[in-house]
């Protein structure tokens, strides 16, 4: 157990890309918690597909131990954080655990987006924060500026900012020392009963569920029983410990300490974040105050191409919830794609990340319908309120008084040149502008817009018509009445469920337009005609036909026999009779897929 006094936990808040993972293995490597062999590049970012796109998912811990200049030994524990606003609520939680941050801030970037949003929760936790200016080895950086913009858009003093840079090793022992001199060691009693936090928990194919937690009074050991305050259950430690990154068994965890306890639960679903474990014998009398649930606020249906790999599907995305409590799935039948599962996510990268790891991890291939934030229906007759997670459950609109549907207050920072290309893109997805402030060469600006507009592909264009720039965060501000409706999508006379969607009244015609077209273009001709309408209830508001394909049946006979010729055109009308009787029509999978993914041209 370490004492009190000689404990530092921080956490890095950073905008996604100005180097917190990078800057988080330099402090390992330089403090020994890996030798430079053993370090392998971004060690805290351990799934395959954080490397790849560079995004850090997970919340994870190191111990580092180090010998400041005053002669004492400290014990700092670094809490990682994701950059992404879908894990935003990792970010909320990992604070919550420490007594200060490090706030970096690329040199060449300046403060963004989501510097704001992270610096402000750190605000609220009462932190100290140590800001980095990052990157100082680019010939882009601008120090000074940075400095300048952190005073002004944060209003934090940048005076005694650190200059780093994580890649080449500067300044990193002035940060090892400000963390040292400037964060506050945590408070506890070790006399008090056990009251520790339970900030995260993951599975592990060894270790079973492992749990991180921060310790506020009391001390925990093996052979010790537990309570989860909230969950009301009772378990048995087998094992305390810490990462180094590499883990290390200890003896037991005191005040102020963050670590890790497995007490053989098989699922991360049993442990609570934001619970508090407490002894089960001589229990704490006031548990905190926990953290909110996180709820999906994306929803859509993931399909198997092929339908036999339905099980496989299923047991998948049980596989991957052992990890990821944040998800949600159950199963769900469309008429048009079969057998499936309608999944929630935190938001569209999660939603990514998932359908990714489950082509990558298992081998599947998926059709994902178009994302759909929840409604609210308030429903007629006294019927009270539903939530709509899947647009082809909604209700016959004579049961629907209104809808409700969720709105978000969004953040987005933007070099001036592109502002107009901004405006419009908001403007266009009923954005309602709140504030405008210019900060050096960079606007802010303060939207509220619709999530159901945010969802398709909102980020995606913002980055492409700032060429990358402009930077965005948002979070929920609660639901709001629309004028939406549910907008379907029929093939030859037939809803096709798994087209449907809930879209504002004065965009569905261009919507159902560009639907229509797009469906045009993917279905193969048939040996009929085939309508393809996009309507509001009864009313078609768009619609394109495909031609008939004339199969040249006669081309075999040539010359002779007109008879004979006669009886095979009869028979390919006979054909056609049955095509259109049964009303199938082969629609190929990529049309799905294609006339789901908007936004291209949106
Ligand atoms: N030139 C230079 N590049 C750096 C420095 N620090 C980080 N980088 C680079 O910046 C990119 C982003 O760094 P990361 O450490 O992955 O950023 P991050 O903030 O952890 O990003 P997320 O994990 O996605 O939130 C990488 O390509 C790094 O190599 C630095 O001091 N100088």
């Amino acid at each position: 157990m370490t004492p009190l006094d000689h404990i530092r936990n921080f956490s890095i808040i950073a905008h996604i890309d100005h180097g917190k993972s990078t800057l988080a293995d330099r402090l390992i490597q330089t403090t020994g918690g890996l030798t430079a062999r053993e370090m392998s590049e971004q060690v805290l970012d351990n799934m395959d597909i954080e490397k790849e796109r560079g995004i850090t998912i997970k919340a994870q811990t190191v111990r580092l131990d180090y010998t400041a200049k005053d002669g004492q030994k400290y014990v700092l524990n670094l809490m990682d954080t994701p950059g992404h606003v879908d894990f935003a609520y990792e970010v909320s939680r990992s604070l919550a655990a420490c007594e200060g941050a490090l706030l970096v801030v690329d040199a060449s970037q300046g403060v963004e987006a989501q510097t704001l949003a992270n610096v402000y929760q750190s605000i609220e936790y009462d932190h100290e924060i140590v800001p980095v200016i990052n990157k100082i080895d680019l010939p882009a950086a601008e120090p000074e500026k940075v400095k300048q913009e952190i005073e002004e858009i944060i209003g934090l003093p940048a005076d005694d900012a650190v200059l780093a840079s994580a890649k080449s090793g500067i300044g990193i022992d002035d940060i090892l020392e400000a963390l040292v001199k400037r964060i506050p060691a945590p408070k506890g009693d070790i006399n008090a009963p056990l009251k520790a936090m339970l900030v995260d928990s993951w599975y592990d194919p060894y270790l079973g569920v492992v749990i991180l937690v921060r310790i506020i009074d009391g001390s925990l050991k093996k052979g010790q029983q537990i309570r989860f305050m909230q969950a009301g259950t009772t378990h048995l430690i087998d094992r305390v410990g810490c990462f180094r990154p590499k883990i290390e068994i200890l003896d037991s965890l005191g005040p102020g300490e963050i670590g890790f306890i497995t007490a053989q639960i098989k699922e991360v679903s049993q442990t609570a974040v934001g619970d508090t474990i407490t002894d089960a014998k001589n229990p704490t009398s006031t548990p905190l105050p926990g953290f909110k649930q996180v709820q999906p606020v994306v929803f859509c249906g993931l399909f198997p191409v092929d339908a036999a790999d339905f099980d496989k599907l299923k047991e998948s995305l049980g596989k991957l919830r052992l990890n990821d409590a944040s998800f949600s799935f159950e199963a769900e039948n469309s008429a048009a794609l079969g057998f499936g599962f309608r999944c929630g996510f935190l938001g569209l990268l999660h939603l990514e990340i998932i359908q990714e790891r489950l082509s990558r991890e298992y081998d599947l291939d998926l059709i994902t319908t178009a994302p759909s934030v929840v409604y609210h229906l308030n429903m007629t007759h006294g019927e009270g309120s539903i939530d709509l997670h899947n647009p082809a459950d909604m209700p016959d609109v004579t049961r629907i008084d209104s809808i409700d549907e969720p709105w978000i207050e969004a953040t987005i920072y933007v070099p001036d040149q592109y502002l107009g290309a901004v405006l419009k893109l908001c403007q266009d997805r009923r954005g309602i502008q709140k504030d405008m402030t210019y900060v050096g060469g960079r606007v802010q600006l303060l939207y509220e817009l619709p999530l159901n507009e945010v969802v398709f592909d909102f980020y995606d264009r913002l980055k492409s018509i700032s060429r990358g720039y402009a930077s965005f965060d948002y979070h929920q501000i609660g639901y709001r009445e629309g004028d939406l409706v549910k907008m379907t999508i029929m093939v030859n006379g037939e809803v096709v469920d798994a087209l449907s969607m809930i879209v504002h009244r004065h965009a569905a015609e261009g919507r159902g337009r560009q639907m229509c077209q797009r469906m045009k273009d993917l279905i193969p001709r048939h040996l009929f005609k085939i309508p393809i309408q996009a309507a509001i209830g009864g009313k078609v508001i768009a619609r394109e036909t495909i031609g008939a394909m004339r199969k040249d049946v006669t081309a075999k006979c040539y010359g002779g026999d007109i008879s004979r010729k006669k009886k095979l055109l009869e028979k390919q009308k006979e054909g056609k009779k049955r095509m259109r009787q049964y009303g199938s029509v082969d629609i190929p999978q990529e049309a799905f897929i294609a006339a789901l993914r908007m936004g291209d041209d949106s």
